[in-house]
Formats: C-alpha cells, structure tokens, sequence
C-alpha cells in the first residue's frame, strides 16, 4: 500500500491540472492505491470518497487561483531574446541565446544557461559569451580621439629617444590609459591608474618616469650625489612580473643611460647584494620581500626617489603583502603636492597602478597614503567582460577535463592556425598532475607554479614569451598577474578560478594591445561551488554591467576624479 502526503498530492495535481488541460473545478478523484495521511488542518482539503475504491481530494479555491496565476505569468514570462543579427549569448539550448540587439529591461527576470548547472544532469552543457567587438575598447576609444587629433606618443611630450624606442617595438599611438595618465604623471601628481588588463598601463608609468630621470640626469640642478642614488622604485608582487618590467624598461633605458635592476624573492640574500654591488640602480624593479631585506641591509637607499610605483596595487595591499608596503613606505617620503616632487629635498611622486580594485581596496589604500592627494584615473571598461574576447563555460565532469582540454589544444594547433596557450589550475599539485598526463598525450608544455624552486622557475615564462619554444603554459594564479602574453591565442581554466578577480586577470592574458586579436578564453566548470561564480559571470554578460563585488568607488574621502570620458 502506498501513501503519499498532502502537499505533495497537491502538488502534482496542480501540475496535472496545468498541462493536461483537463481542469476539474471542484474536486478529483484519486485511486485509493495512494491513500493519503490526515492531520486535522488537513481534513479540510480531503474527504473519503463516494466509494471505498477512491479518496476525493477538493482542491480550495485559492489554490486554484494561484494555478492559474502561474498559468498565465509563465507565458508571459518568456522573454524574447533572439533578434535579428549576432548572438551575444549562444548556448546548447538555443531558447537561451541572447542576441546582440537585445537589452533586458533593469526588472526583468533573466533566464541563465547556468541556471541549473548545480545538476549532475547539467554536464555537457556549455554556453559562449560572443566577442562584440574586433578591438577592445582602449585601442579602439584611441582611434576615435585618433580622428580628431592624431594622437602620436610625440604629442605627450616625451623625449625623443623614448618615441625612438617605441617606434622600433612598433607602438606609436598611445591607448587611452597611457592619453590619460602621462600627463598628469609629467605634471607631478600622484595618480591611481585602473584599467582593464591589457591596456598598456606598464608604459603608461614608466614613459613619464624615465622621461623625467632623463631630464633631471641632464639637468645642472640635479647634484651628483643623488645621481648615484635609486631614483625611481617600482614594486610587483612576483619574481617573473619584476623581470618583465624590467626587461621593458632596459629596453627604453638603453639610449638615455639609465640603469634598472631587479631583485626578487627566493635567491637569498647573497643575490640581493650582487645587485646592488654594482652601485645603485636609477630604477629598481622589485618585489616586497625582496626590498625589505635589501633595506634592512641597507643595500638600497632609497632617501633620494623621485617615484614610488605600486603595479598590481589591489594584490599589493592585500594583507599578505601590506605589513612590507607599509615598512617600505617608511623609507620613503611620499609627496602630497606636485610642487613638492621638483627641487632639493623634492619627495618622491606615488603611482599605484591595477586592473582590479575589488570593494574595500580603497579603505585599505587610505590606511597607506593620503589618497585626497591623489588623481584616480579609471578606465570606462574596468572590471567589465571583455568585449573582444571569446569566452566559453563548459560543465564538464572531473575525468572528463584532461580529454576536453586535449581537444581544445588539437583544434587551437589544427584549425585556428596555432598560438600560444595559457592552462590554468588552482593548485601546484594540479600543475604537476596534470602535465605528467599531458606528457603521456604527446603534448609539449612548460609548467609553472609557485613551489617550484627559484631557479627552477627562472627564466621559465621569458621562454614561453619567446615565440615558438613553447607552446603550452601549465600554471596557477602566479602567471595570472600583469605577465604580458602578447602571443597567446588560448586561456584555458583547467580549474574553475575562485573568485571574479582571478577570471578578471586569467582571461586578461588575451586581447591584450599590440596581441593576438581573437583571443579565447575556455572555462572548465566541474564543482557545484563553482558554478555561483559562472552565474554571475553570465548575469553580468547578458545585463552588461560589470562583475558584482567590484563596484569599489576605489577610495575614500572624495577624490579629484579624472573621467575616463576626458
Ligand atoms: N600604445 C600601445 N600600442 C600598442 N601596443 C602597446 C601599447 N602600449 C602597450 N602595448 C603593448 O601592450 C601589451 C600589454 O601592455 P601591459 O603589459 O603594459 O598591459 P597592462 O595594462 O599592464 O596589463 P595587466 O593588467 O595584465 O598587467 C604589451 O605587449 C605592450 O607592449
């Protein structure tokens, strides 16, 4: 004998009544196989039945009137979102493609191919965020200002040995960060620069910096004292990301006579102070740890700077690394006004540089520095999708991932005519895993994670930089941050990232300026955990807006905001 409970019968009735379209106003019967349990409040709904045979369930009116509710909304509630024209949103199931020409209205109930992703039955779904557009938006906003003034790196104002430079790398027009922020730099404020990844922002510090060092080296003013003293300090929060910006600043270092030099974490102390045998840097490119020790030695001097850069500022003030941030800044005399950055006993100019600065980065900013005494220059696109990336999700089952990823590498080489692919794990372990399985597929890969030992790690990303060594990158959050992949085609998220600020940055490893134009980014989706994420990814997507929990206005107390609409 079966039995059932009330609400549940009831329900299923409901559900009967609605698609069979067999509507019984008052009651139905219900063969007396599922006999229903009673309590007192319940009685009302039921009653025993004519004949022993069946039970008799009335349905109350108000329940008929809420079936009938959900009848009607459900029709409505199916929105349109296909029009004429590209797809923004293409799925496996193509009531849920949302096209290009549509915008959904601010209250109006959005339907997500990820919506039931939490199912085991999900797997093998997928869902692509179409590219809008073929350049991203800081190159193409510069083409527009291009029109009206032709904007040439000659039109900021820098030395003509550092347009030389540049012209031999092929850069000549300046993208929209690098309009925005060289000339408030060369004028001598502090300036927080936030723009999306990919847009140029190392340039745009390290033009007016190198361009003031040089006028001031030329300058009689300048005492030969301070000429041998570190004039500028740029501080990143990994060992590979230091000798990359390095690596661009000997470059445009190399016609004035300026010397850079690097020091990074996990060389020890004997490395620190080889650097600095060889007399003090102009610009010093280092990461925190290594800094303080070198400070603490007092191997670096750093009395005389003219200019104190943060990259990657929100890790930066990220508690792991704050407490040095702090110590450091004690060495350092931070300017509040330009007027103080020229003359003797000048201060040194504070540029902090990122693109992303979650909700609260800013409070944590003030606690550092006067950020009244600063211009934010924030980029319209910051924290947003890219606009001229491909960005797929894939519900894919654990033991699945290593094949799928195996087919994306074959299409990229086979179809898409090559390039560079980045792979990205959430753990060294997975790096190691997963490459020993790659090997056994006859895939040639580098890998690169943060346990490995520093002479292990050394030079491993500059190779894969080099155009045809390698092709495949394996690595986690490490090669995340601010490492130029100018010639990669493909970011894979092996692992789901944690949270928005890593997607942010791993699939700002394409559709960088001057890169690989139709970048792709493929994001494996595997954990129930992760999918919350990818909803929100897909709900900024469809809606336009930029990911949630980055609204950060970036600082407190009301700044001098310079639009990125300048
Ligand atoms: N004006 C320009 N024209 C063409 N290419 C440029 C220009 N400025 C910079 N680039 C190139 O764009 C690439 C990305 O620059 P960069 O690494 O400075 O970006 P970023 O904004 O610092 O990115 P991330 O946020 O990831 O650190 C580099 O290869 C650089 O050479």
């Amino acid at each position: 004998m079966h039995s059932v409970k009330v609400g549940y019968l009831a329900s299923a009735v409901s559900r009967a009544l609605c698609s069979s379209g067999i509507y019984c106003r008052e009651f139905i019967k219900v063969p007396a196989c599922y006999r229903v349990h009673r309590s007192v409040s319940q009685t009302r709904y039921c009653r025993t039945a004519a004949t022993p045979e069946e039970t008799v369930i009335r349905i109350p009116r108000s329940m008929q009137r809420r079936v009938e509710t959900v009848k009607q909304t459900r029709g409505q509630n199916k929105i349109n979102t296909i029009k004429a024209g590209k797809l923004l949103i293409q799925s496996n199931n193509p009531e849920l493609n949302q096209s290009v020409g549509f915008t959904l209205g601010k209250f109006e109930q959005l339907r997500l191919c990820s919506k039931g992703w939490k199912h085991n039955k999900s797997f093998g779904d997928y869902f692509t965020i179409n590219n809008i557009k073929a350049v991203a938006p800081f190159v193409a906003e510069n083409e527009d200002v291009e029109k009206k003034a032709s904007v040439t790196f000659n039109n900021l104002h820098i030395c003509k040995e550092l347009v030389e430079a540049l012209d031999s790398a092929n850069i000549t027009h300046p993208t929209t960060v690098q309009l925005q922020t060289i000339p408030k730099v060369m004028k001598g404020h502090n300036v927080l620069c936030a723009a999306e990844t990919g847009s140029g922002k190392t340039l745009s510090y390290l033009l007016p910096v190198l361009h003031r060092l040089q006028a001031d080296k030329e300058s009689e003013m300048h005492a030969a004292e301070s000429a041998q003293k570190t004039r500028a300090v740029v501080l990143v929060p990994s060992r590979e990301l230091a000798e990359q910006v390095a690596a661009v600043s000997r470059t445009l270092c190399d016609p004035l006579g300026l010397v850079t030099s690097t020091v990074g974490g996990g060389r020890g102390v004997g490395h620190i102070k080889t650097v600095f045998k060889r007399g003090h840097p102009d610009i010093l490119v280092a990461t925190p740890g290594a800094l303080v020790k070198a400070l603490r030695r007092r191997c670096a001097d750093l009395s005389e700077l003219s200019f104190f850069v943060v990259d990657e500022a929100d890790t930066m003030f990220d508690p792991s690394f704050s407490d040095m941030l702090e110590s450091i800044l004690l060495h350092t005399r931070i300017a509040r006004d330009p007027k103080e950055t020229r003359g003797p006993g000048h201060k040194a100019q504070l540029l902090v540089v990122g693109a992303t600065f979650p909700g609260g980065v800013g409070e944590v900013l003030s606690q550092v520095t006067d950020l009244g005494s600063m211009v934010v220059i924030k980029s319209k696109m910051l924290h947003f999708l890219m606009p001229h990336v491909k960005q797929t999700f894939l519900k894919v089952k654990g033991e699945d991932k290593v094949l799928e990823l195996h087919q994306a590498l074959k299409l990229l080489h086979q179809e898409k005519g090559g390039g560079a692919a980045l792979v990205f794990c959430n753990k060294s372990a997975t790096v190691n895993w997963l490459g020993y399985s790659l090997d056994e597929l006859g895939v040639r890969h580098a890998r690169l994670q943060g346990e490995m030992p520093a002479a292990v790690r050394a030079g491993i990303f500059s190779s894969f930089q080099k155009p045809g060594l390698v092709d495949v990158l394996i690595c986690t959050d490490i090669a995340s941050r601010g490492l130029d992949t100018s010639g990669v085609r493909l970011v894979v998220n092996y692992d789901s990232p944690e949270s928005h600020t890593d997607y942010i940055h791993r699939a700002g490893r394409v559709g960088r300026a001057g890169g690989v134009v139709d970048g792709e980014v493929l994001t494996f989706v595997t954990h129930p955990w992760d999918v919350e994420l990818v909803q929100t990814i897909e709900t900024a997507a469809r809606r336009r807006t930029s990911l949630p929990g980055m609204e950060s206005e970036i600082r407190e107390p009301k700044p001098k905001e310079v639009e990125a609409a300048e």
